[in-house]
């Protein structure tokens, strides 16, 4: 058997001997794992057992929820439950902090994630995803203080996210790069199918949703502008642009063959902070994309060095190749220089 088909288990068990990932942080992720594989077929057959459409309840964020999205969030909540060292689960999905232990220690962990990345894709048949972040607490959390969960993405012990779209894969860092494991029909297994990932520093795609350009501040503009303006602009080059209204799909196609995903803040979600949620997208995918020679900021900041307030706080992203990332951070200075 070649390293290429190596099971999710056997790579995790490897990482262990190369990097010393604990057994409990092994049981967690294959449980994790097992979560996306019944995610995954409750969305293949969601035509024939009905739980496609929306739900007549709304989230914390004010969205009408799709059923997928509840079951979704049972699947995580079942099985990341199973793991006695997880002390605290946090949902896009529901308001309050799921409390798994009354007497939190030292060393045990919190599981961040959105159970259905790129919700508005699913009746119209295109790829979504799921998105987690572990993180291992250095001190006793408070089950009577949610603000106890509040941690950087800096302090992530790992990440990854599962894409339901013609394969299904799961993504994953422990810190130590990314690899990728496809879901093989027949046995079940997720097997290694993309080793070591890495983003191009350089890139001539880039990913934003075009219809709020009247609402971007002037570096994200300037930066539209001068991508369109094609080999005689400033840039000297041609752009191509994609935009999938799922931002797993978006950041997969990044690490497959690079490019820059953008969700700035701008006139229309300045109030909420921006679009997208720090704890369980912006920072999982920051933590992966680092991990893959690529760069997070929210324009200003590192996105793994924003200290959070609040466990749904949105904040402005710009992700993908290095070098595109840097010249995008250099238009938001030479604005605020
Ligand atoms: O509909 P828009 O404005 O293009 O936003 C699309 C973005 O919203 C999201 O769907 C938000 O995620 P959820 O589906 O988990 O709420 C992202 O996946 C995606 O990048
Ligand atoms: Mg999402
Ligand atoms: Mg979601």
């Amino acid at each position: 058997m070649t390293e290429h088909q190596m099971t999710f288990r056997q790579f995790l068990l490897q990482d262990q001997r190369r990097h010393g990932i604990s057994d409990d942080l092994i049981f967690l992720l294959e449980d994790v794992a097992t979560a996306c594989r019944i995610i995954s077929n409750q969305i293949r057959s969601g035509a024939f057992s009905d739980n496609l459409g929306s739900t007549d309840t709304t989230n914390v964020q004010g969205e009408t929820q799709k059923q997928l999205d509840v079951i979704a969030n049972d699947e995580f909540v079942r099985h990341c439950s199973n793991c006695s060292r997880v002390a605290a689960l946090v949902s896009e999905e529901v308001d309050e902090v799921y409390w798994l232990k009354a007497a939190p220690e030292a060393g045990d962990y919190i599981v961040y994630f959105d159970p259905l990345d790129g919700s508005s894709n699913l009746d119209v048949n295109l790829s979504v995803g799921s998105i987690f972040s572990i993180v291992e607490t250095t001190r006793a959390l408070d089950p009577g203080d949610d603000a106890s969960v509040l941690r950087r993405g800096s302090e992530q012990i790992c990440a990854g996210y599962a894409i339901y779209g013609p394969s299904t894969a799961l993504i994953v860092t422990t810190g130590t790069g990314v690899n990728g494991f496809t879901h093989q029909q027949g046995t079940g297994e997720f097997r290694l199918t993309y080793r070591d990932m890495t983003i191009p520093p350089e890139t001539r795609e880039f990913a934003i949703n075009a219809s709020r350009r009247l609402a971007w501040e002037a570096p994200v503009q300037r930066y539209f502008d001068e991508c369109l303006a094609g080999t005689d602009g400033p840039r000297g080059a041609s752009f191509n642009m994609r935009w999938t209204a799922s931002m797993v799909a978006d950041v997969h196609r990044i690490l497959t063959r690079g490019g820059v995903f953008l969700y700035p803040v701008d006139s229309g979600n300045r109030d909420q902070g921006g679009k997208l949620r720090l704890m369980y997208e912006a920072n999982p995918m920051a933590l992966i994309v680092e991990q893959a020679g690529g760069a997070a900021t929210t324009g200003s900041q590192r996105i793994m060095d924003v200290e959070p307030t609040s466990h749904h706080q949105r904040v402005s992203v710009i992700l993908g190749s290095r070098d595109e990332v840097a010249l995008i951070e250099s238009y938001h200075g030479s604005v605020s220089g």
